[in-house]
C-alpha cells in the first residue's frame, strides 16, 4: 500500500513529518548532552514498531553507538493483551554496557516496564529509555522513568512512522489517526 493510498483512510494527522523530524534532531541532541563524553551507547530498538524512528535518532546522536534489537509483543488489534510476549532476543550481551532503549510509543506501559525489568537482571552500566510518543492518560504503569519523550498524545490509537494497525500503516511518514470503522 502507498503511503498515498493509505492517507485517504485517515481522519487526521497528528504530527506532520516536519515536526517529527525536527523533534527528533532534537532529541538526538539531549541524548548526547546526558552521556559523558566518550561513552559508548548500545541503542536497543523495540520491534517492529520503533525502527524508523531508531534510524533517524541514531543519526542525530553525536557518539559512539551500537545496534541490537529485541521484538516484543503484547497487542491484539488495538487492544492490549495484558501479557508480554518475547519474540526476539538481544544478540549481544548488556553487562556493562550503556544501555538506552528505543520505544515508539508508551501505552499502557506493560511492554516497556517489562522490557526494562528483563533488562536490569543482565547488569548493565545504565539504562535510559527514549520514546517517541507517549500517552499519559493511558499509563496504567506510572513507575516507569522515561528520559527521552517526543511528544505526549491523546489517548488515539495511532498509526504511521513505524506504528501500524494490523501490519499496515508502519510507512506513512508522518502520526495519523484512522477513520472511525477502520479499526473498530
Ligand atoms: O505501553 P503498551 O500498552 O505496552 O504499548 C506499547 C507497545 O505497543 C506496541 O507494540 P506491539 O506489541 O503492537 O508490537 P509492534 O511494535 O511490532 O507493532 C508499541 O510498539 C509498543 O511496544
Ligand atoms: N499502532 C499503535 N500501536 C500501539 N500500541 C499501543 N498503543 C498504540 C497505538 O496507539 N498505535
Amino acid at each position: 500500500m502507498s503511503a498515498k493510498i493509505a492517507e485517504d483512510k485517515l481522519a487526521e494527522i497528528i504530527i506532520e513529518q516536519d515536526e517529527l523530524q525536527n523533534r527528533i534532531e532534537e532529541m538526538g541532541r539531549e541524548i548526547t548532552d546526558a552521556y559523558e563524553p566518550g561513552t559508548e551507547l548500545r541503542l536497543v530498538c523495540i520491534l517492529r514498531g520503533a525502527v524508523m524512528f531508531m534510524a533517524d535518532l541514531s543519526q542525530s546522536i553525536n557518539m559512539p553507538v551500537t545496534f541490537d534489537f529485541m521484538e516484543v509483543s503484547s497487542y491484539s488489534g488495538t487492544e492490549s493483551t495484558g501479557t508480554v510476549r518475547i519474540i526476539k532476543d538481544l544478540e549481544d550481551a548488556i553487562s556493562g554496557e550503556h544501555v538506552l532503549i528505543v520505544e515508539d510509543i508508551i501505552d499502557t506501559g506493560l511492554t516497556l516496564r517489562n522490557v526494562v525489568d528483563m533488562l536490569e537482571t543482565r547488569k548493565p552500566a545504565s539504562i535510559k529509555v527514549a520514546t517517541l510518543l507517549d500517552k499519559p492518560e493511558r499509563r496504567d504503569y506510572k513507575h516507569i522513568d522515561v528520559d527521552f519523550n517526543g511528544f505526549e498524545i491523546p489517548d488515539k490509537f495511532v498509526v504511521g512512522y513505524g506504528l501500524d494497525y494490523e501490519e499496515k500503516y508502519r510507512n506513512l511518514p508522518f502520526i495519523g489517526v484512522l477513520e472511525e470503522g477502520e479499526y473498530n
